[in-house]
């Protein structure tokens, strides 16, 4: 277990500006997935607040999927505040060729701890969801109404139902328990901490580490998963962060709410991006026989802004400082099932 001691009483949970719970430096917080790209991006904006207390655990030391071990854990450890950022997360071929492991071990992640906060006393809670919660050929830009209004992407959907079960879960405690719990919807994130496994990882991990290979090994080809013509809105991690920070701050409401950019690129543009900033300037093939997945998935993040929220790390930027760790910890980069050390 990894934690940063308290010298404190338990919350202070009372209103905010913004009429939702108040969120302070001196609470406990549990960062559930707090080594993952977005909880490490998360634990890393609590730590720069000052906050001094918070709690994780990693998959080997509490397996969030053994609800004894989970309820064990949230009732010996007591936070304050829990972030649900631990999951079984991949990009489209993983979620397309291990559907069973991503319905049940996200099923079982989110049901343990939710119904180990609602028992033991957790007074903030926000869950992770996903922009593919969302149908297929939901409207664009997607609005948070959008949700179950259509069917769902076939590549991923038993990892959106996992998804919209926890939702329909914040929902119902805050319903039958009067808990200030609430859920948010990112889009497609990059950034520090990555999955860069070459087949199980996301767009823009599994990239940055193929433009790279191919200009250490002089490849002047590089493939493409799919058309190249699919569009998708990608989120610094850090952003993210801040995103949930605010909304743990000011947001109280049952309804999910979207946190993304509110700007999408085709692949084949994302594809052009990276090679530039990794310094390949070969040909782009595209494989078709890989998924498109879903043509467009491009957020509609008005209720966001409208809280007074907006991103501040531009595409271009996010690649460049992506890529700066990438090279400088290429002695200890996660792929899917642990660390490796990738050609320097
Ligand atoms: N990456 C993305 O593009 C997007 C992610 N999200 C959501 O954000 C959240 C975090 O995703 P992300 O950070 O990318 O995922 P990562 O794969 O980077 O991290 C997942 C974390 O979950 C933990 N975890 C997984 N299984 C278990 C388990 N059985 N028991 C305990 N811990 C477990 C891992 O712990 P350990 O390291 O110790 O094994 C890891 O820290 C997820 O809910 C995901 O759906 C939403 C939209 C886009
Ligand atoms: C976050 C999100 O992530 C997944 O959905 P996705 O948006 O399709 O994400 P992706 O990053 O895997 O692919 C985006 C696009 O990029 C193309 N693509 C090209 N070349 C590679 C490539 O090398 N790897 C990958 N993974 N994709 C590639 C790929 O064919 C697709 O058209 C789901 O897990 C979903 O559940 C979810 O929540």
């Amino acid at each position: 277990m990894t934690t940063i001691p308290s010298s404190t009483t338990p919350a202070d949970l009372s209103l905010g500006q913004a009429g939702g719970p108040r969120l302070t430096p001196d609470q406990k917080v549990y960062v559930a997935g707090h080594r993952g790209l977005a909880g490490s991006a998360v634990w890393r904006a609590l730590s720069n607040r000052g906050f001094g207390s918070l709690v994780g655990a990693t998959s080997a030391e509490v397996d969030l999927r053994d609800r004894g071990a989970t309820m064990d854990f949230v009732s010996s450890t007591r936070p304050d505040v829990m972030i649900v950022a631990a999951a079984r997360v991949g990009g489209i071929l993983a979620n397309d060729s291990y559907p069973a492991e991503f319905l049940s071990d996200n099923l079982r992640i989110q049901v343990n701890l939710m119904d180990a906060a609602q028992q033991f006393g957790v007074g903030r809670l926000l869950f992770l969801g996903s922009s593919c919660i969302y149908p297929k050929f939901a409207e664009q830009p997607i609005q948070e109404s959008a949700l179950l209004t259509g069917a769902l992407e076939p590549t991923n959907d038993a990892y959106a139902i996992a998804k919209i079960a926890g939702i329909m879960q914040v929902q119902s405690i805050r319903k039958q328990y009067g808990l200030p719990y609430i859920s948010a919807m990112p889009t497609n994130l990059y950034g520090p901490g990555d999955n860069f496994d070459a087949t199980n990882s996301h767009v823009m991990p599994a990239l940055i580490r193929r433009f790279h290979e191919a200009r250490l090994t002089g490849a002047r080809e590089v493939t493409i998963w799919g058309s190249g013509t699919p569009r998708r809105e990608f989120l610094h991690v850090d952003d993210l962060a801040s995103a949930l920070v605010f909304l743990l701050e000011n947001y109280d409401s049952p309804e999910t709410i979207n946190v993304g950019t509110g700007i999408d690129v085709t692949i084949r543009e994302l594809a052009e991006t990276i090679a530039d900033v990794v310094g390949w300037d070969g040909r782009l093939a595209f494989d078709t026989s890989k998924p498109d997945g879903t043509p467009r998935k491009l957020l509609d993040v008005s209720r966001l802004r409208g809280l007074g929220w907006s991103p501040s790390v531009s595409l271009r930027d996010g690649v460049e400082s992506t890529y700066r760790w990438f090279t400088g910890n290429l002695d200890s980069i996660r792929v899917e099932d642990g660390l490796v050390g990738l050609p320097q």
